[in-house]
């Protein structure tokens, strides 16, 4: 086919590189799709065959741009490009101006559809010495080496369906890489559904995760659809997965191996097709040796382990962070200067980018600029405005400086003994250890 482009005031045929931007691609290469403006921006996934766009396309880019049609687009793949097609969109698809109803595009080209733009990217090869570096992939940022190359892996599994494994201090972004992997995977359009199995109490984790039958135990007054249903044809992301109370292990398991799913106090099984992405704090494999995490069920998540580096251990990072958290405050403005970056790289941040990301908060509302020396700063202060936050963040601040509070002042009464804490608390000693290390309290056992 010989690409062309119909304009709306011209029938004259255009070379593709009329459309190009950018960068080229190499022959033969791989292509993306970003998603840059409108309701959906920040969607990534790469193009592979055909894909279809539109606000109700089955397991192709689905948007929820109302000004897009419902079957919009088709994109597809080809040796020379990807072709684009307008398939009887109301309101046109849109490039440089032009309305386009086919064109092959071989370079860097953005087409507008009602108020979504989207990027057509070429892939940087694999092979290629000149990878051109990146500073996020998601929503995570990273300059530093080591996150550049944990992108670059992430990337590239995302595309697969292999489970991932994420294993690294609390805050150190693993919910953040996990979303970047399912924004990333051609599951893209389908729920990404995030069960934090250290916050569920053990005896509810069983119908959390599998949901359960009206009648199926003392309580159940209503059925419950189940989270990993709820992500059927998306990613689920097990969050503290090492929490997971060692007898429903065998269950996760089978769920995952047989693709079907039983509520608890319900018979009848039902399909589930669902990506794993797994996130620990914990030595997982140290938990298997000791007998406390399944080995089968380890091996089933780590497919892809992933080592996710703590914030000191990437201090190039911290500046492009704290820059980045001050304009998500909404201050983009606010002066980083070298003795604030010099003091902050200084800083060994227990807490990783949520305590980089509080004290950028704590500086805003009152104005304190100081870093202890050893100890981590106060999550929340009394002083904090928490009127300027949204009810989830303003309630996540609060339940934050609570519980570090709380939890300093009774392993300074219990003598640090984490059982003593335990039973004072009325938690489990697990969940003890998981929240001490989730605020980056240290305490001997
Ligand atoms: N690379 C990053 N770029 C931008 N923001 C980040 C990055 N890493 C973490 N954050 C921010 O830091 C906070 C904590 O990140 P996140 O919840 O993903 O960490 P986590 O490792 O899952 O923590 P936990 O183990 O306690 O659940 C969030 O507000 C997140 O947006």
């Amino acid at each position: 086919m010989v690409p062309y482009l119909m304009g709306a005031s011209s029938t004259e045929p255009l070379s593709p590189d009329a459309l190009a931007e950018g960068r080229p691609a190499a022959r033969g290469s791989r292509f993306r799709v970003v998603v840059e403006t409108g309701p959906d921006a920040r969607r990534d996934l790469p193009l592979e065959g055909t894909l279809l766009v539109g606000t109700q396309v089955e397991g192709g880019l689905r948007l929820s741009d109302p000004t897009v049609s419902r079957v919009h687009l088709e994109l597809q793949a080809r040796p020379e490009g990807v072709r684009v097609r307008d398939v009887g969109s109301r309101n046109g698809t849109w490039s440089l101006g032009v309305r386009i109803h086919e064109v092959t595009v071989a370079s860097e080209a953005r087409f507008t559809l009602g108020k979504t733009t989207l990027l057509i990217q070429p892939e940087p090869s694999d092979e290629g010495a000149e990878t051109a570096p990146r500073t996020a992939f998601g929503r995570a940022l990273g300059q530093s080496a080591v996150m550049q190359r944990l992108f670059g892996v992430l990337e590239r599994t995302a595309r697969s369906a292999f489970s991932v494994l994420l294993l690294g201090e609390t805050g150190t972004g693993k919910e953040l890489l996990a979303e970047a992997v399912h924004l990333a995977s051609p599951r893209s359009a389908r729920p990404f559904v995030i069960v934090d199995c250290g916050a569920v109490v053990p005896s509810l984790i069983e119908s959390e995760l599998f949901g359960h039958a009206k009648g199926a135990f003392t309580g159940a007054h209503t059925e419950r659809q189940g989270h990993l249903v709820q992500a059927h044809g998306g990613t689920v992301f097990l969050d503290e997965v090492g929490e997971l109370p060692l007898e429903l292990q065998p269950k996760l398991l089978r769920v995952l191996e047989s693709g079907t799913v039983r509520r608890v106090g319900d018979n009848a099984a039902r399909e589930v097709d669902v990506r794993v992405v797994a996130a620990t704090h914990r030595d997982l494999k140290a938990e298997v040796a000791a007998g406390r995490f399944r080995a089968d069920l380890y091996y089933r998540l780590a497919v892809v382990p992933v080592r996710v580096p703590a914030l000191r251990e990437r201090a190039e990072d911290i500046p492009l962070l704290a820059r980045h958290l001050f304009q998500q405050a909404g201050q983009p403005d606010f002066p980083l200067t070298e003795e604030l970056v010099r003091r902050l790289v200084g800083y060994d941040w227990p807490g990783n980018v949520r305590e980089l990301r509080n004290f950028v908060h704590r500086v805003l509302a009152a104005g304190d600029v100081e870093l202890p020396d050893a100890q981590p700063v106060s999550t929340a202060t009394a002083t904090e405005d928490l009127s300027a936050l949204t009810f989830k963040e303003a309630k996540e601040r609060m339940v934050e400086a609570f519980t570090r509070e709380y939890l300093t002042a009774l392993l300074a009464r219990c003598g640090n003994n984490i059982s003593e804490v335990a039973r004072t608390a009325g938690l489990a000693r697990s969940h003890v250890h998981g929240l001490l290390n989730r605020y980056g309290l240290k305490a001997g056992d």
